[in-house]
């Protein structure tokens, strides 16, 4: 294992660009002002007039299936194909929420998923662009799943690398076809009460040696930031996407979880796993975001739970740092997966999850203005991010 390599310096443009606020709180729409893309999108899922290519951010909804053992419910979620929109049914009436797609997965298992919704993006980052994954979603929604998959389906992690590391050229040690030269740097980090975790470090290294004398196996180094990258972040580097996956899925499993009422294994912090590729200066960043439930669903009572649910909404502000190329870069694109259950008892999530999805599409970003700048001056969150849609008031991501 190495240390993280420097970055690369992000491609800018002269003219920062303001994305328009939504027309109404629920709905998403694509600004009618950019340019059209020369070469649009072969997703035939996609049917606004401006391809998601186009839009920084780019937001589609996964639903799991319907838990085990839970009786099925009538279903309250409806999807419309012809216009990508997610239709919720509560007790008032419905509730529509316009994404640039939708999916089930008891109908697209990861493979089509995959192919539908990810790919496009991943043959971008090997010639080259840059790219961010961010799963987000209450406990139990899947947002693990997708990521990382099950003993039967690969999640996006394997998949990407296959990707990336490509199909021509000759057989590797997996069967799997390699792209000749080709490699990644991968580095693996968890974000949990503000702080940023090395977690393929074993050992005490340059970071800081911190213990998780509860749930965590053994030591975990932290690691500072300087500017936009965690200081000293532990490397691995390959051309095999089966053992880098592998890997990558071993030291997950160090990140702080806890059991919830809704999840055995619930992630209470933020995974950023970030795959460099050097020979093209590509790069991908997936985000396992912490669940997004709020403390009384999760189950948990007692002061010491509630001081870690907020912490682990605070933890946002170092991840938005890490993540400050994908919100600044011109180039870089975002994928929000927003994760959700069928499962009418979850209704109130689910409709937290949309709306924070449609609230993502506001972010306004302008590559030559620091996020610290786009903030009023009220404001003392440096870092984060700040939607501009008055009927929301300031969110950050
Ligand atoms: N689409 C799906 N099909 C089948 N099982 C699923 C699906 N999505 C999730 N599961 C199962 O449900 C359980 C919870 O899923 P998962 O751990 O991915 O949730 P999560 O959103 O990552 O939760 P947390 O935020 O608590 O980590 C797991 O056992 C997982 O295997």
């Amino acid at each position: 294992m190495a240390r993280t390599p420097s970055s690369s310096s992000s491609s800018k443009s002269n003219h920062p660009h303001v994305l328009k606020t939504p027309q109404s709180k629920h709905r998403i729409n694509f600004s009618s002002t950019r340019t059209p893309n020369p070469n649009p999108s072969p997703n035939p899922n996609y049917t606004n007039k401006e391809t998601p290519q186009d839009h920084p951010i780019e937001v589609i909804s996964r639903i799991r299936d319907y838990p085990e053992g839970k009786e099925k419910l009538a279903p309250i979620l409806q999807a419309k194909p012809e216009n990508n929109t997610l239709r919720v049914r509560a007790d008032i009436g419905y509730r529509d929420f316009s994404l640039d797609g939708v999916s089930f997965s008891e109908e697209e298992d990861l493979d089509s998923f995959y192919k539908k919704f990810v790919e496009s993006r991943i043959n971008g980052v090997k010639l080259g662009a840059k790219c961010t994954i961010m799963m987000y979603g209450p406990t139990g929604s899947g947002k693990s799943h997708t990521m990382f998959g099950c003993s039967k389906q690969p999640g996006i992690v394997y998949r990407s690398l296959k990707g990336i590391l490509g199909e021509e050229g000759s057989e590797g040690g997996d069967g799997e076809k390699l792209q000749l030269g080709t490699f990644v740097h991968v580095t693996v980090l968890e974000i949990y009460n503000e702080e940023i975790y090395d977690l393929l470090s074993t050992n005490g290294g340059g970071g800081i040696g911190i213990g998780w004398p509860k749930s965590g196996s053994g030591y975990k180094v932290r690691l500072e930031v300087m500017g936009k990258k965690a200081k000293n972040a532990t490397f691995i580097s390959g051309n095999e996407a089966g053992k880098i996956s592998k890997e990558i899925q071993k030291v997950e499993k160090r990140r702080i979880i806890k059991s919830t009422l809704c999840n055995e294994r619930s992630s209470r912090s933020h995974c950023l796993i970030i795959l460099d590729v050097p020979t093209v200066g590509g790069r991908l960043m997936l985000v396992d975001m912490a669940g997004s439930e709020n403390i009384d669903q999760a189950g948990q009572s007692g002061f010491e739970a509630k001081m870690q649910t907020a912490k682990i909404n605070q933890g946002d502000s170092k991840l938005t740092m890490l993540l400050q190329d994908s919100f600044e870069d011109d180039k870089s694109k975002i994928l929000m997966i927003l994760c959700a259950s069928p499962d009418p008892k979850e209704i109130h999530k689910t409709i937290c999850t949309l709306e924070y999805g449609a609230k993502a599409k506001c972010i306004v970003r302008g590559p030559h203005t620091p996020i610290k700048d786009k903030l009023g001056a009220e404001d003392s969150s440096a870092g984060r991010l700040r939607i501009q849609d008055s009927s929301y008031g300031p969110v950050y991501l």
